[in-house]
């Protein structure tokens, strides 16, 4: 099972609260002046992808500290126990064992004493089979025509990976149009059918639960716009597969279980875009590229699993962000990808971190009194910094960040590139640099500014500098490094929640809100003024019957 440490009652803790003293006031500048090695101190290759943690508010002692602090925390249990198939997601009573859709090397991996390899390799084999014949057109719809768009209908984890990987890897695109619907919004369908025949599009209806409200009301939808535009009962199964844990469900709906792609309750939804919720991206990028992208990530695990914590760039990804969220009480971490393909990749990571450790009970059920997940945000560079770099570079927040480029383009389009990777390493150094009063003062007086102006101007054109942030600098956005650099990612999630002794692979919190729209929904079915609940519930349901 897993530790249950208090992390605030370790050595590590009380002497990183010391240590905090030290190290605070110590501005990064000249850490950098200190020890010209610090860039070989704190920097971590593996294969093509370069981890610098440098511009971190750190010295070896505090990297020492944090690495000890989860060695306290047992980490390396709680690593064995998730490897091992044990039900860690204890409030649910299962495994967590994302790492098994991606165990490309063939060791049996054991849920309950059965070897659940042989299920995992057939789904990857039905997905083989049917993306190619989807792509290669031997696969027709109702009027005999290959199809051209594949409509993804899934939301949270099952939308948000494939959309965030189909868009990284655009590159690798097939011949066929993939599409996402998510949200209940009957806008997102509308448009998304707006250009597409029935004839030939193939929907995949991506649900773990398949109970999803939004995902359930669009797929009957698309069900309903495919008949109208001339499919029959008989072509569905043409034109529809299920992407689910829940063959019950999905024989309800219409679908034929022969069209359904299984996955297994022990895959969270936010990390399942490794198993058959990645059919999209199957669709998208062909079987070959998905499978790179698989053993992307199974090497990004064996490096989880056995690397010491000092190497181990998940390890130290996390306890770096434990150390400004409940040292320096960062409240928010941003992810930056200065890569137009890679949009996406904060947006996910919404989901994965914050519904993985957005939690303020303790595995003893007791509230917790420290801060536990960040909140995650972030934008594609140079986004960016025409949008919020004033905060984060002058703001009164710490906003820690990870950098994220790749050193070659697949658009060498002019210098465009060298222009986006000159800001890519500029942000960073202005970040921990920052602008000293005197540099003001001696740009204003090169000028030629008058005393006047320079008294005045100068405060607004100070950067205190200290901030900290990690690069990561990738020899290329492929398959494989973004399988890697996802599932470094998701390891960090898992090292912080042991770290804060929380369940980070349920979602309760998901919950509530479902439950009242399901109290509210017959009531916005009448006309009757809505005395239910609360003034202010009240007053907005009735003013929307007004209005609507
Ligand atoms: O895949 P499904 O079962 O339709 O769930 C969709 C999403 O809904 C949740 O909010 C859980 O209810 C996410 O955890 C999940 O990824």
């Amino acid at each position: 099972m897993l530790p249950n440490v208090d992390f605030t009652n370790t050595d590590a803790y009380n002497y990183l609260s010391n240590h905090y003293i030290n190290i605070a006031p110590k501005h990064l500048r000249d850490l950098f002046a200190y020890d010209p090695h610090r860039f070989e101190k704190f920097s971590i290759l593996f294969e093509d992808i370069l981890l610098d943690y440098s511009k971190n508010r750190i010295d070896e002692q505090t990297i020492a500290l944090l690495i000890q602090l989860a060695r306290e925390c047992q980490l390396d249990q709680a690593i064995a126990a998730m490897f091992n198939g044990e039900p860690i997601n204890q409030t649910e009573g299962r495994a967590v064992l994302h790492t098994a859709l991606r165990n490309v090397s063939g060791t049996p991996v054991l849920v309950d004493g059965k070897d659940v390899m042989p299920e995992v390799n057939a789904v990857l084999e039905h997905m083989k089979t049917f993306s190619e014949a989807v792509i290669s057109g031997a696969w027709k719809g109702y009027n005999g025509k290959e199809i051209t768009d594949v409509v993804n209908i899934g939301i949270g984890g099952s939308d948000l990976g494939p959309v965030m990987v189909t868009e990284a890897l655009k590159p690798y695109k097939t011949r066929l149009n993939v599409h996402f619907v998510s949200n209940v919004d009957g806008t997102h369908l509308v448009e998304t059918l707006r250009e597409l025949k029935a004839d030939t599009t193939l929907f995949l209806i991506a649900s773990k639960t398949f109970t999803t409200q939004e995902t359930m009301a669009n797929a009957h939808s698309a069900r309903d716009w495919f008949l109208e535009q001339g499919g029959r009962e008989a072509d569905i199964a043409k034109h529809f597969v299920a992407l689910s844990t829940n063959t019950k469900a999905v024989e309800a709906f219409g679908i034929d279980t022969q069209n359904m792609f299984a996955f297994w309750d022990w895959v969270g939804g936010r990390y399942s875009l490794w198993s058959a919720i990645g059919l999209s991206i199957v669709l998208s990028i062909g079987f070959d590229h998905f499978s790179e992208l698989l053993a992307g990530a199974h090497a990004a695990d064996k490096h989880f699993k056995d690397t010491p914590f000092e190497e181990n760039i998940p390890v130290i990804m996390a306890v770096l962000g434990i150390w400004y969220n409940n040292f320096f009480d960062a409240e928010s971490h941003a992810i930056l990808p200065y890569d137009q393909y890679l949009h996406r990749f904060a947006a996910y990571f919404q989901q994965g971190d914050m519904e993985s450790n957005g939690k303020y009970v303790d595995r003893n059920g007791h509230p917790v009194e420290y801060q536990t997940g960040p909140i995650i945000w972030g934008e594609p560079g140079t986004n960016g910094q025409h949008a919020f770099y004033q905060l984060i570079h002058q703001g009164t927040k710490m906003i820690p960040c990870d950098f994220i480029a790749p050193a070659q383009t697949h658009n060498p389009i002019g210098e465009h590139h060298t222009l986006l990777l000159s800001n890519f390493f500029a942000q960073t150094e202005a970040l921990m640099n920052g602008k000293s009063e005197d540099e003001v003062e001696m740009e204003f007086i090169k000028a030629g500014q008058d005393t006047e102006q320079i008294a005045f101007l100068t405060p607004f054109k100070v950067f205190e500098g200290n901030r900290p942030s990690n690069s990561f600098l990738l020899k290329k956005i492929t398959p494989r490094s973004l399988g890697t650099l996802i599932a470094f990612y998701e390891h960090k999630i898992f090292t912080q929640g042991i770290i804060w002794n929380i369940f980070s692979f349920d979602q309760w919190g998901v919950e509530l809100g479902k439950q009242l729209a399901g109290k509210i929904l017959p009531e916005l079915k009448n006309d009757q003024e809505i005395q239910t609940h609360d003034s202010s519930t009240n007053g907005l349901i009735n003013q929307y019957k007004v209005w609507r």
